[in-house]
């Protein structure tokens, strides 16, 4: 299973720092939601100039406009970008028509699909994006009793390639290769812990043994 760091920091500089910490020990260096808004498209050129050995994903949540959102991903330099899954199927297949264009992924993120989540995976999956992402957000882990046991289980039994994003950590890891995620995606987990690098390595090994 493939390790994704969610650089969730505000600026470029904040994002190269942790890039340079991490990437020996992760996969895909992810340009969070909110690193996207604050830093610029530009941002991602700059990552992807710094680590061009890894898989850059771009975590643009796209609601509408898919096609033209993905493009400005991929001419940045993206190799994954994101799609909402909750969006209009006309938006996920503009983001795939880019993706084919720009020989890349699109993975289609399940925030906020929590009613016949298995469904909606099934057909955005039909829809041509590489994987989908079943997450649940921060706001979403914060609330009493948040646990990933569900998006773990959702996973199970879609039966389509996914990854899993939730607040992952250590202890939770090893459910989540053993769910058949090809990806697990974490944030808080490296990017709060003393020595992100020691956090990143920990969960790599975890996901690989
Ligand atoms: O996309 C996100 C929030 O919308 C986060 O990047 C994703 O949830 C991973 O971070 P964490 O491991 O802290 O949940």
């Amino acid at each position: 299973m493939e390790l994704q760091v969610a650089l969730d920091v505000l600026d470029l500089p904040a994002a190269l720092t942790l890039a340079r910490q991490v990437a020996e020990h992760v996969d895909i260096l992810e340009l969070g939601t909110p690193l996207v808004k604050s830093a610029g498209i530009a941002a991602v050129t700059a990552v992807k100039a710094a680590h061009p050995d890894k898989q850059v994903f771009v975590d643009l949540k796209t609601a509408d406009a898919g096609e033209l959102e993905a493009a400005l991903a991929f001419e940045a330099g993206a190799d994954l970008v994101t799609v909402m899954g909750a969006a209009d199927d006309d938006t996920v297949r503009g983001a795939v028509a880019a993706g084919r264009k720009y020989g890349k992924k699109v993975v289609a993120d399940m925030i906020t699909v929590t009613d016949n989540r298995v469904q909606r995976i099934r057909e955005v999956a039909k829809l041509g994006v590489a994987f989908v992402e079943i997450h649940a957000g921060l706001d979403e882990q914060a609330r009493p009793g948040y646990t990933i046991d569900t998006l773990l289980r959702d996973g199970r039994e879609a039966g389509v390639p996914f990854s899993i994003a939730g607040g992952i950590k250590a202890d939770t890891i090893t459910a989540v290769r053993d769910a058949g995620a090809t990806v697990a995606v974490a944030g808080g987990a490296i990017y709060n812990a003393p020595d992100p690098a020691t956090a990143a390595r920990e969960l790599k090994h975890h996901a690989t043994h």
